[in-house]
């Protein structure tokens, strides 16, 4: 199971690739995790908001599990497989929570419930119940996709939880990191917003877990251990080479420009996502064909 103090460095969430048809591509997603597993990431997260968790049936969760740690096993190597549980409801999350701590998850990744609107006190509530699983839980704040946004208060508590070992932040801004550093939380945060990673990095986060860390994963490695190593220059100079890579990455909703080059480079064999995503623009296709 993933420790807290093994929450740092690079996790790269997954995407899920699908045939033509829509279903599972088993053969495209064993090739690209083998070619990813060539770096040297600190985690993978599987059924993550690039993995298309909102379209992807548990039993698919269960398969990409099960596959990924045949790669793994093939490979010879030990890397934490961190899965997507979070649902907008407590009682299934739970369930997720636990079936993924059956089939050897390390953790689970659990959004703040969307939807539902739930007040601070329900957000709260969800976690202990899903960190009463034992599975150990890294909250997953975005507002922009839930509609709700947890205060400092709030996420301090659920960082106190036993058996939350960490969150993840792609609240849009360093309002959260910099009041939870400043309140003297120690638990890891992992950035969930690839433009901000080195800006996050000085805040104190731990490491992120980045969509865009799929491609040029060497160079998100490199500007994570510079900047851990003090060499915040070329930590600086590392990132400066992705900027323009993560702000074409996220023009059209994620995962769908990632999919695009994925499959333009071979690693998957299509772009097929599961509706309502569609496909990116032409427009965007021919920006990413160049850069
Ligand atoms: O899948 C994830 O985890 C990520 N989700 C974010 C999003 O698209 O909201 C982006 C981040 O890079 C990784």
């Amino acid at each position: 199971m993933l420790r807290e103090e093994d929450v740092r460095g690079i996790f790269v969430p997954v995407v899920t690739p699908f045939s033509m048809n829509g279903d599972l591509d088993e053969e495209s997603y064993d090739r690209y995790l083998e070619n990813l597993l060539t770096h040297d990431i600190q985690g993978l997260v599987i059924n993550g908001t690039t993995g298309e968790a909102p379209t992807v049936l548990w039993e698919e969760v269960h398969n990409l599990v099960c596959r990924t740690k045949s790669v793994i096993a093939r490979k010879g190597i030990s890397i934490p497989i961190v899965v997507g549980t979070g649902t907008n409801d407590t009682r299934s999350t739970v369930e997720r929570t636990v079936l993924a701590k059956e089939i050897g998850a390390d953790a689970a990744l659990i959004v703040v419930p969307y939807y539902s609107r739930p007040s601070q006190a329900g957000i709260l509530e969800h976690y202990r119940r899903a960190a009463q699983t034992g599975l150990p839980i890294i909250a997953y704040e975005v507002p922009y996709r839930t509609s709700v946004r947890i205060s400092a208060d709030t996420a301090e508590e659920i960082l106190a939880l036993d058996g939350v070992i960490g969150m993840k932040d792609s609240s849009g801004g360093t309002e959260l990191i910099s009041a939870l550093k400043q309140r003297g939380v120690t638990k890891p945060i992992l950035c969930g917003e690839d433009a901000y990673f080195l800006g996050w990095l000085r805040q104190g986060a731990a490491g992120g877990i980045l969509a865009a860390a799929n491609l040029r994963t060497e160079m998100f490695i490199e500007t994570y251990r510079q900047f851990r190593d003090g060499n915040t220059a070329l930590a600086t100079s590392a990132f400066d080479s992705l900027t323009q890579l993560i702000d074409h990455l996220f023009r059209e909703s994620n995962p769908a420009p990632l999919k695009w080059l994925l499959s333009h480079q071979g690693l998957l064999d299509s772009d097929t996502l599961r509706l309502p995503l569609l496909p990116i623009s032409e427009g965007l296709r021919n920006q990413l064909s160049v850069i």
